[in-house]
Formats: C-alpha cells, sequence, structure tokens
C-alpha cells in the first residue's frame, strides 16, 4: 500500500510552477515563462531550423521540460499535473520560438486533452501564417485495438524517443518541415512500449483514497502514465516472467489487440529503451535491465541500450520497456537512414532529461564479455603446521553453528542500534563455510593445516560477507593467516601470539576502536590480551564474554550505531549489547567448547 505523501507546500502553490523555476535554477541554457509555464531555449536560432516544441501534462517529468536544450525541443510547455495546457499556453510557446519561414513540429502525446489543445493552436497558428505540423505519439501496446478504436494508442515513453530522433534531425542540412514531420511519423508507427508497476503513484493534491493502490504481493501491467489501469496480477509473477509476458504483448503477431508493429525477430535492426516511472530505485532499474537484456528474443542485439527517467508517472514504482524497429524505417520513404537516426539519438545534448551518454556505434557493437577476476586461480596456501582434521572441523562447525543459532538475536540487536542486517552479514559467512565444508571437496583435505584451512575460510569470509562485517573479518584473518606461517607448531601459546599480532599490527591499522568504542573489538581485544598474557584459554574466553557484556552501557562511537540516539539501546532485556560483539562471541565460544586441544 503506497502512502499518498507529499511535501507540505506553501498555501496556493502552484508546484508545476516552482518545478520549473526549480528546473531554470538548475539549467542557465533555459529561460521560464513563469505565467504560461513554458520552459524554450533562448539560444537555438528557428530561423535556420524547424521549431521543435511540445508539452503536455506535468508529472511526467523530465518530459518535457527537461527535454528543452540543444540538439533538443526548442520549447516545452506545461499544463498542470496529469492534465492538457491550455491553448492559450501553447500559442505564447509558438509565438516565443517558431519562425513563419522554417515551420514548426508539435510532438503531441496521444490524449483527448493534448490533441485538441495543440491541435487547435495548430489551426489558429496556420491561421496567422505559421507552418505548423502536429506529430502524434502514440506507442502503446496495453490497450487493446478493440477498446482504444475511437481514441487510438496512448502515448508513453516512445514520446522520448521522437523528441531524441526530431532533436537532433532538425539540424541536418537536408531537414525541412515536411522530412521532419514525416520522420517523426514514422518513427511513431515503429514504436511499442508497455509498462508494469508495482504500484500506482500518489499524486499531489489527491488523497490516498482517491487512488487504487495494489494490494500485498500484487503488480499492475500495462497501466497509463495516469494511473489509468491496466490488469492487476496477483501474486506477483518472477520478474522473468513479467519480463516475458511483456514481450509477447509487444512483440507478438499472434496478440491481435496488440500488434501494432511488426518485427523480424531474426533479423530487423531495433533500439530498446527501458524507461523509470518515477519510483523505481537505481538498483532495481538496472537490475531489471538485466532481466530484460538476458531475455530478449531477438537474434540480435540492441543497436542502442536507453536507460533512465525519461517519462515518469510522479513516483510510480514500474517501469516500461520500448522497442523502435529501425529496420521498418529503413524500409520506409523516410529520406534518414538508420546510422542517420542513431546518430540523431547520440548526438550530445544538455538538456537534464536525456541522461544517455553518447557512445560510438563501434562501442555499442563491440562484444562486452564478462571478465574472469585476476584471482580466479588463487595461489594455494599451506604449510607444514598439523592438527587432528577431525576435530578441528567438529570445532569449526559448532563454531559456525552457534553464531547461526545466535543470528535472530544479533537481528534483534542491529535493528535496534544499526541497519539490521548485522546477522545476516554473520550468517552469510557462516553459511559459505559450512557449505564448503558440505562440498567434501578440496577444503576438507586441507583440515588438517590450518594455514591452508584459513586461507580458504579467509577467501569464503570476503566473497560472502559485505559491511562492515566483512571488512573486518576479512582483514583480521589475512593477517592472522600471515602470522600462523611464522610459526612452526601451532599451539595455545603461538595461537595468542599469532592472534594477538594479527590485531595490533594488523586490524587496528584500519580501525580506531578500541575497547570501550561498543564494537566487536571489545570482544576481540580482552581475548587476544588475555590469551597472549596467560596462554589459558578459559580466562581468555571469559574476558571476551566479559568485554561483550560490557558493550551494554556504553555509548556508540562507532559504526551506524554511532548514529543511533543511545537512549534506544534498550530492550525488553535492558541494554541491547553490540551486534558484532555478540556474533563474534558466539563464535569464540563455539570454537574453544569444543577445542581441539
Ligand atoms: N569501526 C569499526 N571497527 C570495528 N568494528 C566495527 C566498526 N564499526 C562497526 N563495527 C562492528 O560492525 C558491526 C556491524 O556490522 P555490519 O552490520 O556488517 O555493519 P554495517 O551494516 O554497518 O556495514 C557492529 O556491531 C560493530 O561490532
Ligand atoms: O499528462 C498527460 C497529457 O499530457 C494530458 O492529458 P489529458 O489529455 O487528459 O489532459
Amino acid at each position: 500500500m503506497t502512502l499518498a505523501k507529499h511535501w507540505k507546500y506553501n498555501n496556493g502553490e502552484d508546484i508545476v510552477v516552482s518545478n520549473l523555476k526549480g528546473l531554470a535554477h538548475s539549467n542557465p541554457a533555459v529561460r521560464l515563462i513563469p505565467s504560461e509555464k513554458i520552459i524554450f531555449n533562448p539560444n537555438s536560432d528557428t530561423t535556420q531550423k524547424v521549431t521543435l516544441i511540445s508539452g503536455g501534462g506535468a508529472g511526467h517529468e523530465p518530459l518535457h521540460a527537461g527535454f528543452v536544450g540543444e540538439n533538443l525541443l526548442d520549447a516545452a510547455v506545461s499544463g498542470s499535473i496529469f492534465a492538457s495546457p491550455s491553448t492559450k499556453q501553447i500559442m505564447a510557446a509558438v509565438k516565443t520560438k517558431s519562425d513563419k519561414k522554417k515551420g514548426t513540429v508539435i510532438i503531441v502525446k496521444n490524449y483527448t486533452g493534448d490533441i485538441l489543445h495543440f491541435g487547435l493552436v495548430a489551426e489558429k497558428a496556420k491561421a496567422e501564417g505559421y507552418n505548423v505540423e502536429l506529430v502524434i505519439v502514440a506507442d502503446d501496446v496495453a490497450v487493446g485495438r478493440e477498446q482504444n478504436k475511437m481514441v487510438g494508442r496512448r502515448g508513453l515513453a516512445g514520446t522520448a524517443i521522437v523528441h531524441k530522433i526530431l532533436g537532433s534531425a532538425v539540424n541536418d542540412k537536408t531537414a525541412d518541415l515536411k522530412s521532419i514531420a514525416e520522420l517523426g511519423r514514422v518513427v511513431n508507427d515503429n514504436l511499442v512500449t508497455i509498462s508494469a508497476s508495482l504500484d500506482r503513484t500518489s499524486v499531489p493534491g489527491r488523497t490516498a483514497q482517491e487512488i487504487e493502490f495494489t494490494a500485498e504481493d500484487e503488480i499492475e501491467v500495462g497501466l497509463g502514465i495516469h494511473n489509468e489501469p491496466g490488469h492487476r496480477v496477483k501474486p506477483s509473477p518472477s520478474i522473468d516472467e513479467l519480463v516475458n509476458d511483456l514481450f509477447k504483448k509487444l512483440l507478438s503477431p499472434k496478440d491481435e489487440e496488440r500488434h501494432y508493429v511488426d518485427f523480424d525477430l531474426e533479423k530487423d535492426d531495433y533500439v530498446l529503451l527501458i524507461n523509470n516511472l518515477g519510483g523505481t530505485s537505481s538498483l532495481e532499474l538496472y537490475t531489471v535491465t538485466e532481466h530484460i537484456v538476458r531475455l530478449l528474443p531477438f537474434s540480435k542485439k540492441p543497436k542502442r541500450i536507453l536507460i533512465s527517467d525519461f517519462v515518469t508517472s510522479l513516483s510510480a514504482p514500474g517501469f516500461s520497456i520500448t522497442f523502435l524497429n529501425l529496420s521498418n524505417i529503413s524500409k520506409s520513404d523516410v529520406k534518414f537512414s538508420e546510422s542517420q537516426i542513431l546518430e540523431f539519438l547520440d548526438t550530445p545534448t544538455n538538456a537534464p532529461g536525456w541522461k544517455p551518454k553518447s557512445y560510438t556505434s563501434e562501442e555499442w557493437e563491440q562484444d562486452i564479455d564478462y571478465v574472469e577476476s585476476p584471482l580466479k586461480d588463487k595461489s594455494v596456501v599451506t604449510s607444514s603446521l598439523k592438527v587432528d582434521a577431525d576435530a578441528f572441523e567438529r570445532s569449526l562447525k559448532h563454531s559456525l553453528n552457534k553464531l547461526l543459532k545466535a543470528e535472530p538475536k544479533i537481528t534483534h540487536y542491529d535493528t535496534i542500534v544499526g541497519d539490521g542486517d548485522c546477522g545476516e552479514t554473520l550468517a552469510a559467512g557462516a553459511n559459505a563455510i559450512l557449505s564448503e565444508l558440505k562440498k567434501n571437496g578440496e577444503f576438507k583435505k586441507k583440515l588438517s593445516d590450518p594455514v591452508a584451512t584459513l586461507a580458504t575460510i579467509t577467501e569464503l569470509v570476503e566473497d560472502s560477507m559485505g559491511g562492515t562485517s566483512g571488512g573486518i573479518y576479512s582483514i583480521y584473518l589475512t593477517s592472522l593467516l600471515q602470522n600462523f606461517q611464522n610459526f612452526d607448531e601451532l599451539t595455545v601459546k603461538t595461537f595468542g601470539e599469532a592472534a594477538y599480532i594479527a590485531l595490533y599490527d594488523g586490524l587496528f591499522k584500519y580501525t580506531r576502536a578500541r575497547v570501550g568504542g561498543r564494537t566487536l573489538v571489545d570482544t576481540l581485544q580482552p581475548f587476544v590480551d588475555t590469551l597472549k598474557n596467560s596462554n589459558n584459554l578459559e580466562e581468555a574466553v571469559k574476558a571476551a564474554k566479559d568485554g561483550c557484556d560490557n558493550t551494554k552501557s556504553l555509548e556508540a562511537k562507532f559504526g551506524r550505531a554511532s548514529y543511533v540516539d543511545s537512549s534506544k539501546f534498550k530492550d525488553e532485556e535492558g541494554g541491547v549489547p553490540d551486534p558484532g560483539a555478540v556474533g563474534l562471541l558466539a563464535l569464540i565460544e563455539g570454537f574453544t567448547e569444543t577445542s581441539p586441544q
């Protein structure tokens, strides 16, 4: 359930105007006419080229004002949220930038309000001697032919592609009004787009009750950019199932309701655009991209893969997929070649709304293979040290399982004092080692050699544990491993010395945490100091436990806990100990409870 939460703006403020003012603050290459909600490029010379204007409802940012700039729009006019601008506003945009001689193309998304207002202005402007051509963008495939037979397909993210191609094409020396309008129409005719979202978007000024948010474990496919309904899918499908379903709706000639553009999956050249509907994190947008690209049903890879927030629906947590069939355009009468169209897409622009970087065709054509790690063939570290392999394995397993049993408690503590992932991080490391032991492979054979064993454990920790814990454990274990190799035998004494050096000459180079800092060092340092001084494992473990317990009363000086008000370090048991200290204590106690002494 998405909460309809928006910032409280000063009474009576028109946030669309404020939005445009914000854009103008950050973009010295444009000018704003607040009264008409127009952003325009004062530097484009429309006496030398076809003028390009677009506009529509607000709430799809960066579209359209964000697309004003060099090699893109000359002017954009905004209505209120999800509503078309008025004819007065649109005419003001024409009068601001259009040149009667070179002509004007106005790009309009296929929505009734837009068509009526922009269409009327086109007629009025023509009556005043302006040459104006409308290019209507209608790229949606979700709403079937039967349902949209009167109004036509909706205009979605394909609008950005039309903007970008025409924005550069107008600077081609052969370009004129007719050829630019024709190019825009042919591009539109070869666009297919469909969206999917985890939820609807909340809308400033509207209550949550006015918006039919999706339920738990439910998504919506084919919704519009104004919360127009698509169809809901519950339970949510896997991303691969969803992507394959979207591909079918976009490309299948068998889907008579949605088949608008022919694609020869074996031969056609095409562009892929993946659009953030506004509320998808960058992490997930690129994760979804990996699934989309991996599942593409084409023999060829896309000529371009364009990923960004191009045409949003405020903060809708979704994405849309757009394909542009370049081969079909080449077969049409349009006079621009495929390579020119790709150049138009690649031409750099200072318009902030078009974020994709420009790479050369050669860069796009190269095969991007994943690269093997240079550490892949790691040299195997061994030593002459010998321990009882079975006893060592028992201790190791007991220690790791003790940690896993403590994980819920560690997570509980870290949820209070940190970001809640300490237990998960430690468990990841423990499980990685346990599953390696289960394989009965190389690792198992090494158990009699504590150095070789520790080398594998260190690798597993580095590979499986992130966060601060992962770093701390990796540094300490690496240093311990190096010190082990300086000894001819492994005894409590030599282990104590190695552990001491690994702390004072190893870990302490990378952290300023010491006893009293409320970290895992409160467990480790007493353990290491006591073992070094007493050679008595039992005393060392007790010192570790006391150090860990003591963290309950400490202020946090390190890590995320230091950002949390320490008065919150309480739970039903009273003071909350440091989660990392608890995790390390579990490992130490577990290992020494059945130590292979
Ligand atoms: N500077 C530090 N030096 C040593 N240990 C630290 C430090 N900062 C945090 N820790 C330890 O790391 C634990 C948190 O581990 P983890 O959750 O992996 O960190 P994060 O989520 O912040 O990356 C803390 O409970 C504490 O024991
Ligand atoms: O924002 C969407 C369109 O630009 C305007 O929609 P409308 O035709 O419903 O006014």
